[in-house]
């Protein structure tokens, strides 16, 4: 693949890796790609470098357009070996005049690559470097995802080069979002936010209000993966506003595991009183979702019921490997039920509970516990609290 002009004299010269599913553990995503960008002006410019397999390819592309040697900076906008892995042998072969980073890029990188030698340029928000007829303009972006995080913002392109905020773990042979399904689109974008970025909200929030204040004039933003917003970089600076804002609707996700189905047979009842309450249901087994999907569907729920029967006095492994992962991103503003089946200790819903408190969620009633195998009026007990959860979600979301 060529190239790919995205404004005059900037290129997409990254790399399309279609088959890759462990993003910091197997997951679900379709491949993705890593975004650099050349930028031809007085001082040859490259912001980030690729993942170390591909570093290749991105000198290839590179080639296509000037002499690599040619090149005068190299930004670093983020330390993940996803971008940095080729910064060694890209340094190499360029022998770039600046590696500018911000300094806790600077510390990271020697953390990552422990070469002091390297020409670092620290920089920091407000700072600008003019490469002839462009400026690049520097905001740190401290925490989105990592400490080291920075944009790269070119006023005379209305670019604004976004690092991982943006993004999506999406492979494809189109570049814009005008060439893809917009629909799809903003699926791929919404699993990125819950899995990687939701749990920094709060600072998302201060991010906006940010770009906000310095009144940057934005008509494309270039993210690290998957597609560069051209046509409408509004839609997705806008679904940020309301995922970091947490803001839910009338769903709820009921998810589980089971061993001998009388979990299963609970969370189908739970779902049916969900849907007595006209709620949008997604009813996920752990045996046939994986969890990257199921926070996916819980970014934009407002109910969240939980099940797993009672294994050696513990939950469902997959529910604890669930429980965990949703806990470290920090859902907010949700409301909760905890379900399971045991036989004699019962302990797996009292754990979830504790855990759906620990996040903070509001729980419509006590733990839901069947001993064994559900009968018909314990299954109307799951209806009911299902119903419950449901009304509870309606009244929440009218005040
Ligand atoms: C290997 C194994 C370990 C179990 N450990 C416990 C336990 O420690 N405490 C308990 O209350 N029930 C325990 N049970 C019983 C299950 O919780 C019970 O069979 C339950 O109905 C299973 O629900 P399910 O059909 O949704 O899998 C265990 C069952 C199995 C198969």
């Amino acid at each position: 693949m060529k190239a790919v002009e995205i404004k005059p004299g900037v290129y997409w010269v990254g790399a399309i890796d279609w088959n890759i599913r462990d993003f910091h553990g197997y997951s679900t995503y379709m491949g993705t790609t890593y975004n650099a960008f050349l930028i031809v002006d007085r001082d040859i410019t490259l912001v980030d470098t690729v993942k170390k397999p591909f570093v290749g390819e991105l000198l290839e592309r590179v080639s296509q357009i000037v002499n690599p040697k040619d090149i005068r900076y190299l930004v670093v906008n983020h330390v993940e070996m996803d971008h940095s892995g080729g910064v060694p042998e890209v340094v190499s072969a360029i022998e770039p005049e600046k590696v500018i980073c911000s300094e806790m890029g600077r510390k990271a990188l020697l953390r990552h690559y422990h070469n002091p030698d390297w020409p670092y340029h620290v920089v920091s928000t407000g700072d600008v470097i003019s490469i002839g007829s462009k400026e690049l303009h520097f905001l740190e972006t401290r925490m989105l995802h990592w400490p080291d995080s920075m944009f790269t913002y070119i006023p005379q392109d209305r670019l604004l080069i976004s690092s991982d905020a943006f993004g999506q773990h999406w492979a494809t042979s189109q570049r814009f979002d005008d060439e893809v399904d917009g629909e799809e689109l903003m699926r791929h974008a919404a699993k990125y936010y819950a899995n990687i970025i939701l749990l920094y909200s709060p600072l998302v929030q201060k991010l906006l209000e940010k770009v906000k204040s310095l009144n940057l004039d934005i008509d494309m933003i270039a993210p690290d993966h998957g597609l560069i917003w051209r046509s409408n970089p509004r839609r997705i600076i806008e679904a940020y506003d309301r995922w970091s804002r947490q803001i839910a609707r009338a769903k709820a996700v009921v998810v589980y595991d089971t061993m001998w189905k009388s979990t299963e047979k609970m969370a189908h009842a739970v779902a049916e009183g969900l849907m007595a309450e006209e709620i949008e249901v997604k009813l996920m087994s752990l045996k046939a979702c994986h969890r990257s999907d199921v926070v996916t569907e819980i970014l934009d729920a407002k109910g969240v019921a939980v099940g797993s029967p009672t294994l050696n006095n513990g939950l469902f492994p997959t529910v604890a490997d669930l429980l965990t992962y949703l806990k470290g991103l920090k859902p907010a503003g949700k409301l909760g039920l905890a379900f399971g089946s045991y036989g004699w200790s019962g302990e797996a819903a009292r754990i979830i509970a504790d855990y759906l408190r620990d996040m903070k969620f509001e729980l419509v009633q006590d733990p839901l516990r069947v001993n064994y195998v559900p009968g018909k009026d314990e299954l109307k007990d799951c209806f009911e609290a299902g119903k419950k959860l449901g009304a509870k979600i309606k009244e929440s979301l009218s005040s």
